[in-house]
């Protein structure tokens, strides 16, 4: 039996005559049943990716599998069986709400009470019943968003694709999404799931495949991405407004700094250096509100590959 559900092999995608390399020679699988997160930065290729994971691109070289066999060769099985939420603006806008969940049951092959009882369901679990009968195009930004993962989730469909789920999304509904993604997988499926938001990932995905320049940087657990950053802590300082970049200056003996908010810096001290930042931080004479020192996260794991990579790029030249 295939356990894999995809399979990439050598992918290579070029953009403009070779102008632009989107994807450089990735090559993983994505396990029947796990959610498979895709982190990167924007421009890293991650969508480029999943276009060629449901046929809607073709690699420049190397071949995409789905359950074995080629999406190339099988566009109308993938089709039916990936459900794909993609960052293009919804194509259904001349449809009412529930109408779009409907159709889109029945093309899935949704029996017509099934799709209809899905379709009430779903509006029901967004709390948007009141926009049933409205068109798409009339609704705002958010929640097209949310009749757009909706018609991922009706008809149960084995795999979903989903290229940025939350955005645009207000705390509440990300919640509900993550919710319904978990839910779903629970049931059976299989999910890759692009995102920018490391936090929210990391209480969902079972792997984290990780990207930049169009390369697969690293895939693996979550538990074993965050070994590689176990001997550190996460300092975070907030510096006094407008002196983040003076603070990261005068800081540098800590480590590199990264700016994670407007007044805000991050950087990954090896544990046994933490008293010693300590110390550092108690200078009175350092333009800082206040800072906090804890664990690493996903998010760190993240930041810590890709300057790893950087690194290693600059070694090289
Ligand atoms: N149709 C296209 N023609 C030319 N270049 C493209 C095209 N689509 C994407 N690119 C380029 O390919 C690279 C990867 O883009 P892609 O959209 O795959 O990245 P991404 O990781 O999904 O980014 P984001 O998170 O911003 O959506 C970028 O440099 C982008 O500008």
């Amino acid at each position: 039996m295939i356990t894999y559900v995809y399979e990439l092999d050598h992918v290579n995608k070029e953009y403009k005559k070779g102008k632009v390399q989107a994807n450089k020679d990735i090559s993983f699988y994505v396990q029947r049943g796990e959610i498979l997160g895709l982190l990167g930065p924007n421009g890293a290729g991650k969508s480029t990716l999943i276009k060629q994971m449901v046929g809607h691109i073709v690699p420049t070289s190397g071949k995409v599998f789905y359950q074995g066999v080629e999406v190339l060769q099988q566009t109308k099985k993938v089709a039916q069986e990936v459900a794909y939420y993609s960052q293009e603006p919804h194509a259904l806008t001349s449809l009412k709400v529930w109408e779009a969940l409907y159709f889109t049951g029945r093309l899935r092959g949704l029996p017509k009470d099934v799709a209809l009882k899905q379709s009430e369901e779903l509006l029901q679990r967004f709390e948007l019943e009141s926009l049933r009968n409205k068109l798409l195009k009339n609704i705002s930004g958010g929640q097209k968003r949310l009749i757009g993962i909706g018609t991922c989730l009706i008809g149960y469909s084995p795999v979903m694709i989903l290229d940025e789920p939350t955005n645009e999304l207000d705390p509440k509904k990300r919640r509900l999404v993550w919710d319904l993604i978990k839910e779903r997988n629970q049931q059976g499926a299989t999910i890759i799931l692009v995102t920018h938001n490391v936090l929210e990932a990391e209480q969902v995905v079972d792997r984290v495949a990780v990207v930049n320049h169009g390369q697969l940087l690293a895939i693996d657990h979550i538990s074993h991405l965050k070994q590689r950053v176990d001997q550190r802590m996460r300092l975070e300082v907030t510096a006094t407004s407008g002196k983040s970049d003076l603070l990261s200056k005068e800081l540098s003996e800590l480590g590199e700094w990264t700016k994670v908010g407007e007044n805000r810096i991050r950087t990954l001290l090896e544990k046994q250096d933490a008293s010693q930042a300590i110390e550092r931080l108690g200078d009175p004479a350092l333009p800082l509100e206040e800072y906090s020192l804890v664990p690493p996260n996903l998010e760190d794991v993240y930041f810590h590959i890709d300057d790893d990579r950087i690194q290693e790029n600059a070694e090289a030249v």
